[in-house]
Order: structure tokens, then sequence, then C-alpha cells
């Protein structure tokens, strides 16, 4: 009996801390409005009727005004798992706040500088989950500048040059499959061939290992290619919480992340199993590839495991990058078997993962494997759904506006229909029309909805309300840049929900936003966070798009339009975007 008092009193305690600090937050943030969310059961009745978070903080938005307040400590990935988990309840007493109006983002985005990336399953500290925390995604403080510092060189224009041509190259395969499913008359969901594509794209560059995601998973060049292509698939599949039975504790109990992942990682489940296993299999097979890397360049001494800050002190040399990435210096006739000329293998030089070997003085200063492993999972993690979502959005959008496909073709007819566009003509404005009608998309349809920073400062962080005053958010908590609200709010952008491509070019100024263009349109961020793939990921979107329309035409299937969306990892089709590919004439 006394046993059973026992632990029952030493499970009701937890209960009354989070009571406490959810009461506590609650005073503290008396002055912002926001739904009334009890730490039982959160926001997740109101989540689960919106259907999504995008739809449900557009309606806060609608109701408490342009800067409110939501507890919750697992916000997304409630979203995200609420469905598969059929879980009701949680605990958590947390508060985020959310600003859904620009200059207020604007702020937030560029005076702080950290991302809050919270524990999942993964937070354990094992080598093979050390892209969720040691990636430049959630990197701080001066790890943070560092690995910045060194991801830079991929996104030169050199660079960018030579993935323009591996891009081109992975297009015209996902165009030569699509002209098959046209052929055949099969409709096809144009999300998941994009996401091929997209998947092909960033892992050659990072790797300079030829994916060949278009015919996956046999035709990836060689063992190493294969492997990557299908962890990382798998990874992706499982989403945020792994898939795993431990993702209902985790949202049950969010304050105790820690701890959940630490038995998660003792006790896991077939689904965790899994995909550590695949984490695993990346980060081997990415050792090997460094340690080939090495041999070939006169067998360096392996990295010692200095803390990324020390490179930030001592910069070491950075190779310019020396040769076309992997696929890029044959594409697009690069030999279909994948390979590169000569039969070279492993890690190409000018290739993410090639540059930062070299820039990190060819292992011998900087950054240990590990992080230099968790850098490319962190560029392909960011690259591919992204880029795969934006690029399906814009498809559909064009599919679904006539008027809109009409331009397009005639800009892509009077570049020419055989023409291969390169970095020069994506990034010199030989576009202007079809890189306004994906901005266009990317205002309507944001792949990353919001963005968000970690206040780290002692002192907190003053955030304006709009019925006047501010309120102090502490050190510790975390504000969203609600930029999917902004981007559609009839207060910045006229006839906000209709897709108007023109309204980001001189004739279209009627329909211009009322504030400056960098501050109500931000879908890759702001600051000195903001996306560091932007350009990589305009360019692969533009040549991709160019590739596809010289050929093809797309007829939605019924049903598609309106597209409805849905927010996981990312905002994604809910239903994917099915349509018959219609050769063009
Ligand atoms: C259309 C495609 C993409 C969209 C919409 C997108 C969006 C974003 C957003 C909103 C952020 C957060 C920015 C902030 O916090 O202010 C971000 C960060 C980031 N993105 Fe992208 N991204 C895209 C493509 C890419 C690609 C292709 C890559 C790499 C090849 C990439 C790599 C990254 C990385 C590494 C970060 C973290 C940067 C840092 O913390 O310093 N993204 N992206």
């Amino acid at each position: 009996m006394e046993l059973l008092a026992g632990a029952l009193s030493l499970a009701v305690l937890p209960v009354l801390v989070i009571l406490a600090r959810w009461g506590a937050n609650r005073w503290r943030y008396r002055r912002v409005p926001g739904p009334f969310a009890p730490p039982i059961i959160g926001n997740l009745p109101e989540l689960r009727r919106h259907g999504s978070l995008h739809t449900y903080m557009d309606a806060c938005r609608r109701r408490y005004g342009r800067v409110f307040k939501a507890f919750n400590k697992w916000i997304d990935g409630l979203v995200e798992a609420s469905p598969q988990n059929g879980l009701m309840i949680y605990l958590g007493s947390k508060m985020f706040l959310f600003v859904a109006e620009p200059e207020g983002a604007r702020k937030v985005m560029y005076k702080l500088i950290n991302h809050n990336v919270g524990g999942m399953l993964t937070a354990d500290r094992k080598a093979e989950f050390k892209a969720n925390t040691k990636g430049l995604f959630a990197a701080t403080g001066d790890d943070w500048r560092a690995l910045r510092a060194a991801w830079q060189p991929a996104f030169s224009s050199s660079s960018l040059e030579q993935y323009a041509r591996l891009m081109d190259g992975c297009a015209l395969e996902l165009a030569a499959s699509l002209g098959r499913a046209g052929e055949e008359g099969r409709a096809v969901d144009l999300w998941r061939e994009v996401g091929k594509m997209t998947m092909s794209v960033v892992g050659t560059c990072a790797y300079g290992i030829d994916f060949h995601t278009m015919d996956a998973p046999g035709r990836a060049s060689g063992a190493e290619g294969a492997q990557l292509v299908q962890a990382s698939q798998r990874i992706f599949e499982a989403g945020l919480l792994s898939g795993s039975a431990w993702g209902r504790p985790l949202l049950l109990f969010p304050d105790a992340e820690r701890v959940v992942a630490w038995l998660a990682a003792r006790l896991p489940d077939q689904a965790l199993v899994d995909v550590t296993q695949a984490r695993k299999t990346i980060v081997n097979v990415s050792r090997g590839l460094i340690r080939s890397w090495r041999t070939a360049r006169g067998g360096c001494s392996p990295a010692p495991s200095a803390a990324p800050a020390a490179a930030a002190a001592k910069p070491a040399p950075r190779a310019p990058p020396a040769a076309a990435p992997a696929a890029a210096a044959d594409a697009p006739g690069r030999d279909q078997g994948g390979k590169r000329p000569g039969g070279a293998t492993g890690i190409a030089p000018g290739s993410f993962l090639g540059l930062m070997l070299e820039g990190n003085g060819g292992g011998r200063g900087g950054f240990d494997d590990d992080t230099v492993i968790a850098q490319s999972n962190t560029f392909i993690l960011a690259g591919y759904e992204t880029t795969a979502n934006t690029l399906a959005y814009t498809l559909y959008a064009i599919s679904a506006n006539p008027r809109v496909q009409e331009r397009v073709l005639a800009e892509i007819d009077a570049f020419g229909r055989d023409r291969a566009p390169g970095h020069a003509d994506v990034a010199g404005g030989a576009f202007p029309y079809l890189e306004a009608t994906l901005k266009e998309s990317m205002r309507l349809f944001p792949a990353a909805l919001m963005t968000h920073r970690l206040v780290s400062r002692p002192e907190g962080f003053d955030v304006q309300l709009p019925g006047g005053g501010s309120v102090n958010v502490q050190h510790g908590d975390t504000i969203y840049t609600a930029s999917y609200c902004y981007m559609r709010d009839e207060a910045y952008w006229p006839a906000p929900l209709e897709f108007r491509p023109e309204r980001f070019l001189p004739e279209g100024s009627a329909l211009a936003p009322s504030l400056p263009l960098d501050h109500v349109f931000t879908p890759f961020g702001g600051g000195a966070r903001l996306c560091i793939g932007y350009r990589f990921a305009k360019e692969e979107a533009l040549i991709a798009l160019v590739r596809l329309y010289q050929r093809f035409t797309f007829d939605l299937e019924p049903g598609v339009a309106p597209l409805r969306m849905v927010h996981r990892l990312t905002l994604s089709p809910a239903d994917g975007v099915r349509a018959r590919v219609v050769a063009r004439a």
C-alpha cells in the first residue's frame, strides 16, 4: 500500500510541476492573445479540426491578430504524428509565440541567430544521429559560424555553374521517365516524380556519386549510391518521429524528451531500429568514401576530433572547386552507368563533400569526420523535399492556370525547344516570367511555411504587439515567424489568393505588395540564417521546369484542384499531384 502511494506521488509530482510551469508561462504571456490550450490537451483538438498546421495558423491569425501564442512543445510533431498515432492527450508547458506580421518577423529573423532543434527520438548523441545536432541547420553560436563559412564555397557561382550541368542531366532523366508515362497513357504523381529528381540532384551534388533515383533502386552507380539512396529514402518515409511507437510518450511528455529519447535508444522498436540502421548505413558508407578519398590523396591522417569552433579560429585553406562533380562532368551526356570518365568512383572533387574535405585541410584540421558527414546529410535533408514540393506546386499552378501556362511556353519556346538551360541563363534572368511564376508558387504554397528562432539572450527578446506595447519573450523560448500567413495576407498583397505571377514583374505593379518585397516575401527565411541553398534551389527548379515544358504540358486528374496541402516536416501536397503527361507538338 505504501509502495503504491509512493509510486502515485512520484507520478503526480511531474504533473504538478508541468501544471505550475504552464501556469507561470500563461501568466508571463497573458497580454498575448491565443487559443486556450490547457496542459492536458493543448492545441490538439483545434489542430485536428483544422486538419493541418497551416490552416490552423491562418485561422489563429484571423482570430487573434498578427502576434499570437500557442502552448505546445511539439506543435509540428503533433500535426505530423497525431493521425498515425491517434494520440489525443499530451502534457506540455512551453509557450510559443507566432509572429505573423512581416516587420516583426523580420526583426526576429535578423536579430536572433539560433534555431531551436529540440530533441527528437534521435536526441541521443550517437554518431548516426549527429545530422540532427551537428548539421548546419541545428548548429548554434560559433560552431554555426564556422560551419556556415565552410558551406559557402559549395554555393559560389563556379560551383553552381557545375551543379547546373548536373541538374540538367537529372532533369533530362526525369523528362525521359515522364515521356514514357505519357506514351503509355499512364497518370503519374508529379510530386513523387520530381521528388526522385531532387533526391538525385542533392545526392549527386553532395557526394559526387550518381544517385540515379529515376530508376531507383537498381541503377544508382555502384553499391554506395544504391545504399545511400535507400537509406535516405527510408529516413524520409519515417518522418520526424522516426515512425516509432516511442513518438507517443515523446508527445505525451514533451518536457521529458531527453528521458524518452534515452529510453528509446535502449529499448527501440522495429521502426526505430530500421531508421537507426539507415542512418548507420549513411554514416558508414560516408566514412568509407572519406577514407578512400584520403587514400587517393596520399593518405592524409584521420581528422582529429576538434570542435568546429576551432576551425573558425584558424581557417583552413580552401581549394576552389577543382572539377565538375561526378555526373556534372559529362552531363547531360554522362554515361548511363553513372560512372565518371576514366572509371573514377567515390567522392568527386567539386562535390559538396569534396569541397568540405578540401576546405577542411584534407581532413587534417577543423571538423571531425562525423561533423563533415552530418553536413552532407543536412544538405540532402534540407534540399530534397523542399525543392520537390516547390516544383510540384509550380507544375500544379501552371497546369491549373492556362493563361500562365501559355506565357511560360512562349518564353521557353523563344529560348529554344532543344537548348540546354545553363547557369548563365537561369542566374542571368533569361526566364523572367517563369521565375515570377516560381516566386508566386512559393508565396502561395511555401514548402517551409515558417521558420523560428530560439531566444538565447539572457535578457530575452521584445516583440511588438499589434495592439500597442510589447512582450518580452524570455530566454529559452521560441518565436515562430509565420511567413505562410503574411505571404497570403490581404493587408500586404492585393488579391492574395489569386495566382498572378505578374505581381513580381514591373508590368504587374498594381498587384505588387504594399511593403518592400524582401520584407513580405520570405520563403527562404532571412537574416544570417537565410537558406544557404536558395540559389541552388532556384536554379534546380528553373532548369527542371524549362526541360519539362520544352517537351510536355500536364493535364491534372479530376479532383486534384484545388490542391489540398498538409504540414508534415514541410508543407506537402496531401494527395500528391496526379496528372497525365501530354507531349507537345
Ligand atoms: C525551394 C527549396 C527550399 C526552401 C523553400 C528552403 C527553405 C529554407 C528555410 C525557410 C530555411 C530557414 C531559414 C531561416 O531560418 O531564416 C532554410 C534553411 C536551410 N536550408 Fe533551405 N530551402 C530550400 C532548399 C534548400 C537546398 C536545395 C539546400 C541545400 C542544398 C538547403 C539548405 C538549407 C540549410 C543548410 C539551411 C540551414 C541554414 C542555416 O541554419 O544557416 N535548402 N531553408
